[in-house]
């Protein structure tokens, strides 16, 4: 008998990907991608043409597609469903103001952590939409119906009525995952009184319907769910993943309502929870770094990797696109610590890696202090190619760190997601025979792990001298 086949996507900010694999074992059999254009307000028309160009002859055999997205882009559209302006991207920082007044309208940090699982910063949907009533009221007049990347996505290949899923729908800021159900109340608010409409939240196995071809089309969800799903985490495991953005999750059977705003409590695509941290700069730091030393990415490898820890002083804090966590939508970039002996390309390569991980590990701290287990991270994203990055992640996060075998996490989990609404099972199917560890780096000595400390410690200071972002409890 031929193995039916699912296929997954994943539209990220910089590309889409596409898999397809056996719905039974997960093995992957095709794979495919495609650019997207930069900018943080892209129009969505350009993602359904990667989307065109990443499956091309791709789907042919296909029985089940599911779509895994960058969260919390804000698609409009009017009464004819035509896209009212390009979408704005969860990476616009320019609903930063937006944000702060919705949180003080609102009741404050801890009204929004607990009503909708997270404190709204310029990435959450909901602000936005306030960005625009406020900027562009003539064109929030005309928006009828508001979706997210992934829906808007998964309403073109089934041309029905537009749905999403509880993971994606819990980083728009007017969903609460605690309760499943839309706060219609804190989207009027934002939005000057208009009330768009949203689409229906799915189960996690639900069908959202099928394409034209009669290929079953899965419920999707957010980037980051889809790899939590597509990684089968088990308690005790903690992603990491450097793509655009950098963000540290695993999955709990709570929700989190953390009020500094650092965790965002959002939803995971099985029923769960998925604690999240996220910052603006992750690998993209490192192709930046790599670009002005004049070096490719393996020289850049290379360099980093002949200077010894700690950059002999270098503290790079690599804001390069402004900050969501810390919340410095605002902030440029800094290297401190510069001495003529210091100043060499090996350490300024090596602090863009250590600046850019040290972000991340106080992540790991903020989900740690949330309630998550951290018995392993597992490290992914394109960031995690770089060998750089595989050699210090240990020392700054302290913990074993594995890589998953090079594989499109999202791409994969949106397809296990396509498989589990085609059986119609009670669970997904289990594809770990599949999963394989590509590295297992070594457990950090106690030696190591005392150098990472001294590494994030000397950052945290930087921060705060230079910001004045306050160290929270789980950074000490
Ligand atoms: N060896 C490497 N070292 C550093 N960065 C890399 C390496 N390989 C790929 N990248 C970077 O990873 C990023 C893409 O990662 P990806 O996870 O696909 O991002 P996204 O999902 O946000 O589109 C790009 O910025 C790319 O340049
Ligand atoms: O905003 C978040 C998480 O809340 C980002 O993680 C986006 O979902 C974009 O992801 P990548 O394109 O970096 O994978």
């Amino acid at each position: 008998m031929t193995a039916e086949l699912v296929a997954g996507i994943d539209s990220s900010t910089q590309s889409t990907k596409v898999v397809v694999c056996d719905a039974e074992t997960g093995e992957i059999v095709r794979t495919g991608r495609a650019p997207h254009p930069d900018g943080t307000e892209v129009h969505p028309d350009a993602w359904w043409e990667a989307f065109g160009e990443a499956t091309k002859g791709l789907l042919d055999d296909v029985k089940a597609i599911g779509v895994g997205g960058q969260q919390h882009g804000m698609v409009t559209l009017d009464e004819n469903n035509d896209v009212v302006r390009p979408a704005l991207l969860w990476n616009d920082t320019r609903s930063a103001q937006a944000a702060l007044d919705l949180v003080d309208e609102l009741g404050g940090p801890s009204v929004w952590a607990k009503s909708v699982g997270s404190v709204p910063v310029a990435s959450f949907t909901v602000t936005k939409l306030r960005w625009l009533a406020e900027n562009e009221p003539r064109l929030a007049d005309r928006v009828a119906r508001v979706l997210l990347p992934h829906d808007w996505l998964t309403w073109k290949l089934t041309g029905g009525d537009p749905v999403t899923d509880r993971g994606d729908a819990s980083g728009t800021g007017y969903f609460s995952p605690s309760d499943n159900a839309y706060r219609l109340d804190v989207l009027s608010h934002a939005f000057g009184g208009r009330t768009p409409e949203l689409p229906t939240v799915l189960g996690p196995a639900d069908a959202a319907g099928h394409t034209p071809d009669g290929v079953l089309v899965s419920a999707g969800t957010g980037d980051n769910m889809a790899a939590a799903l597509g990684l089968e985490l088990r308690p005790g495991d903690v992603v990491v993943s450097l793509g655009t953005s950098g963000t540290v999750f695993g999955v709990a059977e709570t929700g989190a309502a953390d009020a500094s705003g650092e965790v965002a409590g959002f939803a995971d695509a099985t029923g769960r929870f998925l604690p999240l941290a996220c910052t603006l700069n992750a690998a993209r730091v490192l192709t930046a770094t790599a670009a002005m030393l004049g070096a490719t990415l393996s020289e850049f490898d290379r360099l980093a990797l002949t200077a010894e820890p700690g950059a002999g002083g270098l503290t790079f804090l690599p804001y390069l696109d402004g900050e969501r966590t810390p919340n410095l939508p605002g902030a440029t970039g800094s290297l401190a610590g510069l001495t003529r002996e210091n100043m060499t390309p090996a350490n300024l390569a090596r602090s863009a890696v250590e600046g850019m991980l040290c972000g991340l590990a106080a992540g790991l701290d903020a989900v740690r202090a949330h309630g998550l287990d951290v018995q392993r991270v597992l490290l992914i994203g394109g960031g995690a190619q770089s060998r750089a990055v595989c050699a210090v992640a240990p020392l700054v996060f302290g913990v074993p760190v594995q890589l998953p075998e090079v594989a499109e996490y999202v791409a994969l989990g949106a397809a296990r997601q396509a498989a589990w609404a085609l059986a119609s099972s009670a669970e997904p199917p289990s594809w770990q025979e599949n999963q394989k560890l590509r590295l297992e780096l070594d457990e950090p000595t106690e030696a190591q792990r005392a150098e990472g400390h001294r590494i994030q410690q000397r950052h945290l200071e930087a921060r705060e001298a230079a910001y004045g972002v306050r160290r929270n409890l789980g950074e000490d």
